[in-house]
């Protein structure tokens, strides 16, 4: 028998192949261009002035925008300006090293760079690791449980001088912050401060953040960051005018909304982390949120401010009565903390 193909079978073989490879990057396409498609929606957060003298009223606003968003902008915060934009430069700097020498900082503890994929903060919607690498700062005294890692001064000679100014300046606007939250929960307002208070010696890890531009192809949707809410207590993100942030609001809910958060030119975006949720026995609550791919660049800069690592999480009496009585057992927040983190980060390498 003749096997070669005839005239009419070669053309349907060459059509077949076309069609199977247009399918394919339509689908490409359309994963990669869903953030534009999708969701255009953006929310409006509450402003909370930082710099207001009317205390009371300030706490009255955070307490509502904790109960309805878990997020909020913060304005008049006291970091310096000029700071924060060297801040950015020096993180681009970083991350623009060659692959090789930001690996000679690879994360110990959870202190140093972690590259491209490595950290997947939802296993159950993508199984490649998240589309951003970081870098992480710690408590600048180094202690056993914390040593940080800083890149050479021949290579980047002020990355650790502005770095150290803006930990310690984005703490302090932190812990004033943690006063009003106080207020806010019907607390003295220095509950979290007062000595052997979950903030007397607090955790603070400053996390650098790089989303490249470019994912490449691929048949699943890489996020930036995949949806998760944060950890601990209190975040103050700075953004750097990129989209791609968005928040779901009922995250029990499905299908899940996402909403835009746009970014707030000087301002922070604050956000309250599960165990603030804890803490509060939800009266308070710790938001979902995500990083859409956008085919843009963009970098971010995260301050999360935890309690000492011994310190107990135990539902606040403020937050508790015999009608509402504590859903969740006490945890200490150092535990609490390692075990979040060491899954996300196997999660990946298990993806
Ligand atoms: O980069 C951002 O805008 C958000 C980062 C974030 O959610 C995180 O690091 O937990
Ligand atoms: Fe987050």
């Amino acid at each position: 028998m003749d096997s070669t193909p005839t005239f009419l079978q070669g053309w349907l073989r060459i059509y077949i192949a076309a069609t199977l490879l247009y399918i394919r990057s339509w689908r490409t396409l359309s994963i990669r261009n869903q953030y534009f498609f999708q969701m255009m929606e953006s929310l409006s957060l509450p402003l909370i002035d930082l710099s207001s003298s009317d205390r009371i009223s300030t706490a009255s606003s955070i307490r509502q925008a904790c109960m309805d968003y878990g997020f909020f902008y913060l304005i008049n915060h006291g970091v310096d300006k000029q700071l924060l934009e060297n801040v950015f430069d020096e993180s681009r700097k970083f991350f623009s090293l060659p692959l090789e020498e930001k690996m000679k900082l690879a994360r110990k503890g959870y202190l140093g760079f972690a590259p491209l994929h490595a950290e997947n903060l939802d296993s159950s919607t993508t199984s490649k690791g998240d589309s951003k690498e970081t870098f992480h700062i710690g408590p600048l005294q180094d202690d056993e449980r914390h040593v940080n890692q800083w890149p050479s001064e021949d290579l980047l000679p002020s990355w650790r001088f502005v770095m150290e100014k803006y930990y310690k300046q984005v703490l302090s606007t932190g812990k004033r912050l943690s006063s009003l939250i106080a207020l806010a929960l019907n607390l003295d307002d220095d509950f979290f401060e007062k000595a052997g208070g979950a903030l007397d010696r607090p955790l603070g890890v400053l996390r650098l953040l790089h989303y490249p531009g470019e994912m490449g192809v691929s048949d699943e949707v890489v996020y930036g960051a995949s949806a998760h809410s944060d950890y601990g207590m209190i975040t103050l993100l700075a953004t750097d005018g990129v989209p791609g942030l968005q928040v779901c609001r009922e995250k029990l809910k499905q299908p899940r909304i996402w909403e835009d958060v746009n970014h707030v030119k000087g301002g922070f975006i604050v956000n309250l982390g599960d165990m603030m949720e804890r803490w509060s026995n939800c009266v308070f609550r710790s938001t979902l949120h995500r990083v859409m791919p956008t085919g843009k660049e963009r970098y971010s800069i995260a301050l999360f401010l935890d309690p000492n690592e011994d310190y107990i999480v135990e539902c606040l009496s403020s937050c508790c009565s015999e009608s509402s009585p504590p859903r969740f057992p006490p945890i200490c927040s150092g535990d609490y903390l390692r075990d979040r983190i060491t899954a996300a980060y196997s999660e990946a390498s298990n993806g």
